[in-house]
């Protein structure tokens, strides 16, 4: 295998690292708050651009202080950034002063490897322990708290991947096969650089997936729920019914549905006033979910009025889940509050979504016109 020049290697790392920071850089400015660790994930290749910069520096006649001890200390604050920029990401707290005093540390000892007793050896079997310890800080801190998303697998295995790398360079380090400095332009000294822009490259891309990843979910979950009770929207249920109603026609057993309207709500809201009134709302919303199979689906149809889908459930059951929530919102709790519920079933493979709403309403009108706090079937 061809053996590249160094140089050239470590000012590619240098101009992906520049994209990718730019990148980074866009998103953190329009992207939701929300998402977190945005800063850092670009401010990490700005840091290895600047390594890039000072280790390419060393042959220009740049001070060993800058082209060794400098570009070693500021590549590892590029992985520790990344690292922070992870913690945020998650929401985790972070420790800078832990990280400040590990870098200082750290731009001592090859202070002393340059300067005290200069040994090229030494200083890369310290920058490999070193820059090894933060990687795996960071794949552990992923492998516990980064969940199971396809992006964040794809950092794991990066950084499993150069963790792999960078111990097998301390085996060769240690067995004396490390070269007399960096810019050799030997195999070995190729597949390290190579690994370390790869990585430098994969890391931010796995950073822009997680953040966009993350969008995506938020987005989702904006088109999908209720911002204020978290139940589903009115779209995102009439879409469950119609897939449950599918399912019926394969199955045979179909679902009931119901529509539920609080009562006096707008007494109350004038009375109480629109806060008060929300907080009743998200008290209805958890209420009712905890006393529904996991099955079941709730949401929001529109103002004080809900809708919930109780997929292969016959009439009877159905009336049973209808006065459980009747006895859940009546057990004196400051927010309790009354409602009327008109309740249908599905009535064989002719029925239609539309016609099962219909029967829903107009038992619900039923049950308000009979004095409410009670559940009509249509
Ligand atoms: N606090 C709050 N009030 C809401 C919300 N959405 C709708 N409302 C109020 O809910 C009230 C509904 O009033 P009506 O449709 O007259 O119903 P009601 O007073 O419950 O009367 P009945 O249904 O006949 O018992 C209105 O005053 C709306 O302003 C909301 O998100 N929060």
């Amino acid at each position: 295998m061809l053996a590249l020049d160094p140089r050239s290697l470590i000012a590619m790392a240098g101009v992906m690292a520049t994209a990718m920071a730019i990148v980074l850089a866009f998103m953190r400015r329009h992207y939701p708050p929300g998402i977190r660790g945005l800063g850092y994930w670009a401010a990490a290749p700005l840091a290895w651009l600047v390594a890039s910069v000072l280790y390419s520096g060393r042959e220009g006649g740049l001070p060993d202080l800058l082209a060794v001890v400098g570009a070693n200390t500021v590549l590892m604050l590029g992985t520790v950034l990344f690292h922070i920029g992870c913690q945020r990401f998650i929401g985790h707290p972070t420790r800078w002063p832990a990280w400040g005093l590990y870098l200082v540390a750290s731009a001592l000892g090859f202070a002393w490897f340059t300067y005290v007793e200069p040994n090229f050896q030494m200083r890369l079997v310290l920058f490999t322990t070193l820059v090894s310890a933060i990687y795996a800080t960071n794949l552990h801190f992923l492998l516990r708290h980064g969940g199971k998303r396809l992006p964040v697998r794809m950092v794991q295995i990066v950084l499993a991947a150069h963790l792999a790398v960078l111990v097998l360079r301390l085996a060769t380090a240690l067995a004396g096969m490390a070269g007399a400095h960096l810019m050799e332009q030997t195999l070995l000294q190729t597949l390290y650089i190579s690994a370390y822009v790869l990585t430098v490259l994969m890391l931010s891309i796995g950073a822009v997936l997680m953040a966009t990843d993350r969008l995506v979910t938020e987005l989702e979950h904006l088109a999908t729920y209720d911002p204020l009770t978290q139940v589903f929207n009115r779209r995102a249920l009439l879409e469950r019914c119609e897939e449950e109603l599918a399912r019926s026609q394969r199955t045979g057993r179909g679902p009931c549905l119901m529509m539920l309207d609080l009562d006096h709500f707008k007494r109350l809201n004038d009375t109480h006033g629109h806060q008060h009134g929300d907080a009743v709302l998200v008290h209805f919303a958890h209420t009712t979910q905890s006393v529904l199979r996991r099955a079941d689906r709730l949401g929001r149809y529109g103002g004080e009025e809900f809708m919930l889908l109780l997929p292969e459930t016959g009439t009877q059951e159905a009336r049973r889940v209808a006065q459980r929530i009747h006895t859940a919102l009546a057990v004196g709790h400051r927010l309790d509050c009354q409602l009327s519920i008109g309740l249908t079933s599905w009535r064989g493979p002719d029925d239609t979504l539309d016609a099962m709403l219909a029967r829903a309403d107009q038992a619900l009108y039923q049950a308000k016109a009979q004095g409410r706090n009670q559940t009509c079937i249509g």
